[in-house]
């Protein structure tokens, strides 16, 4: 049920979402009507991941064109609002400038701009993810594969079909994949909560496993790659993705296990030399001292709660788009 639905879309003069803080426990969608809505939406992770945040960019330029029409400054403080909802994922900004550029054509070609974005966003990551698919069956001899993600890189972080998510897609319609193994992904569990639900509802033979048991894994011989997305990639490679990405590059490296990115080109900040500049999103000390909303930490206990990690270009063995191996 729903698994046609796009994770974000416009529809009806609003913004609808999938709303993935109800998952899995809801499949229930969420109308928009206004940019401080689409902000809210964005800040509470009720629409994430980089590539649907590029999407949600444009549709509040195009929120706000249509609300304000020929009030050109109104609008791009909207759109510098929405681009500052979240610091780390490039797309978002990108996503903001695309739409922000059609303004002189008036609302009509702004919203037609956001409807580009989001129709092209499923072809480039099917495209993207049949590329690294390729990769991994060239690099991975054992058959059928067994493969670790981390954090969600479905089609929930995108418009529709996912990249990291993508390249399990393709490899289980070609009778490729033995299991995947989920990263719950603490603290906002991503992964235990979406991953695993879009795995369930492919009919993908998976497990959840906590994040510190990752390394035991790969340790144990129980992966031949380890695929995930990015948020933002520096023109040399380095890549910042969900907190605890970095450990899995490190245990990949240790064992000799390929760790492979897949991302549209979208999400390479070409401007940023290296990961050093790429900002951190850090997120509020309950999301770790509460689980579920039950306090677990001593009354007052501080949390050092960054919601993204970089990993230097030297532990990746690809980062794939949808025009082939980067840079
Ligand atoms: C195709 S999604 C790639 C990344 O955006 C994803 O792995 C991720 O880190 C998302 O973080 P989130 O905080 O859930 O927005």
């Amino acid at each position: 049920m729903g698994s046609m639905q796009r994770t974000i879309d416009w529809a009806d003069g609003a913004v609808v979402i999938i709303d993935q803080t109800a998952l899995p426990r809801e499949f229930r969608l969420l109308r928009l009507e206004t940019v401080d809505e689409l902000i809210s939406a964005i800040q509470r992770l009720a629409v994430r991941g980089a590539p649907a945040l590029g999407a949600a960019g444009a549709l509040g330029v195009a929120l706000s064109a249509l609300r304000h029409g020929g009030d050109v400054g109104a609008v791009e403080a909207d759109a510098e609002r929405v681009a500052r909802a979240r610091p780390t994922a490039v797309n978002l900004g990108w996503g903001v400038r695309r739409a922000l550029a059609k303004l002189p054509g008036g609302p009509e070609s702004v919203l037609a701009e956001a409807k580009a974005v989001l129709d092209e966003d499923e072809r480039t990551n099917r495209q993207a993810s049949a590329n690294a698919a390729e990769l991994i069956l060239a690099r991975c001899p054992r058959r059928p594969l067994r493969l670790l993600t981390h954090c969600n890189a479905g089609r929930l972080a995108t418009v529709g079909w996912g990249t990291a998510l993508g390249v399990v897609w393709h490899l289980h319609e070609a009778g490729q994949i033995e299991y995947v193994l989920a990263d719950e992904t603490r603290p906002l569990l991503q992964g235990s909560r979406l991953t695993a639900w879009e795995l369930a509802e492919a009919g993908v033979p998976y497990r959840v496993l906590p994040d510190s048991a990752a390394a035991s894994a790969i340790a144990r011989g129980m992966v031949d790659c380890v695929v995930v997305g990015a948020d933002r990639i520096a023109a040399n490679g380095d890549v910042a993705n969900k907190i605890g990405t970095y450990p899995l590059a490190l245990a990949a490296d240790r064992h000799g296990v390929p760790f492979v990115v897949v991302a549209p080109q979208s999400t390479v900040d070409a401007e940023l030399p290296d990961g050093a500049g790429i900002v951190l999103e850090e997120r509020a000390d309950a999301e770790v001292t509460s689980a579920g909303g039950t306090p677990v930490a001593p009354a007052g206990a501080k949390a050092f709660n960054p919601a993204f990690d970089v990993t230097p270009a030297e532990l990746v063995l690809a980062v794939v788009t949808e025009h082939g191996r980067f840079p």
